[in-house]
């Protein structure tokens, strides 16, 4: 008999992506999420980048309704009422895939060529995370599924912090200063919280958008 020898896969190319979208928009005033911006609502510039970047894509939810136009698979928290962290659990739970590219729903500025850097990273850390001017952006990272029960267990001791996860595990920081300009790395981080945000965020957007083709001329 002949034996086939194959070798161990210790590396899945795979990737689900999974958009938050359980919070309240309570600074905000309405859904964040299906605000528009330049004519096209906020989830469906990142449905657009992840549809790109990912194998598997859903939208974790409070209600499914909203969202039926995107075409995308909506999931709900298995603890419900308990933030990101609650939406984090759920995508390790239902992704079909080994790890998951979490993000907020109001990140309108995902860079495209960031989530791909962030994918091509080849790490044993279960979590690939940038670090911005800010700090570490748990909310625009990826996760791997082992992760699963810890998550689990930090939600049911009321341990409900994102941020507080990522530092209490191996994880691989992505240094935005390090990336090239024309990656909108800090865009890409940036999220809206209220109308002035969003306001101050769509300047900023289109100011970059028309630098970068001046320096194209001008190369
Ligand atoms: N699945 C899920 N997502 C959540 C939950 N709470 C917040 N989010 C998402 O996490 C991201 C960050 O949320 P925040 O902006 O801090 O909170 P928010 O409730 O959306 O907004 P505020 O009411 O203004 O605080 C957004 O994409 C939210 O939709 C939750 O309980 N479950």
């Amino acid at each position: 008999m002949e034996i086939v020898k194959r070798e161990k896969l210790t590396y899945c190319e795979f990737m689900t992506g999974a958009i938050l979208a359980g919070g309240k928009s309570s600074r905000f005033g309405e859904n964040k999420a299906l605000f528009p911006i330049h004519g096209i609502p906020i989830i469906k510039k990142i449905i657009d980048i992840l549809h790109k970047n990912t194998e598997e894509l859903f939208i974790v939810a409070r209600d499914a309704a909203p969202y039926k136009s995107f075409g995308v698979k909506v999931i709900k928290d298995i603890y419900p009422g308990k933030g990101p962290l609650a939406g984090l659990h759920a995508s390790l739970l239902n992704a079909r895939s080994d790890r998951v590219f979490l993000i907020a729903c109001d990140m309108p500025f995902l860079s495209d060529k960031l989530v791909a850097h962030m994918r091509s990273i080849r790490s044993s850390a279960p979590v690939v995370v940038p670090l911005s001017q800010k700090g570490l952006e748990p909310l625009h990272a990826i996760y791997k599924k082992e992760l699963v029960s810890i998550v689990e267990k930090r939600i049911l001791s009321g341990n409900l912090s994102l941020k507080g996860l990522v530092e209490s595990v191996p994880h691989t920081i992505v240094r935005l200063d390090e990336l090239p300009q024309n990656f909108f790395t800090e865009l890409s981080v940036l999220n809206i919280n209220t109308k002035l945000d969003l306001e101050k965020a769509t300047q900023l957007y289109d100011k970059c958008v028309s630098d970068n083709e001046e320096r194209i001329s001008n190369s």
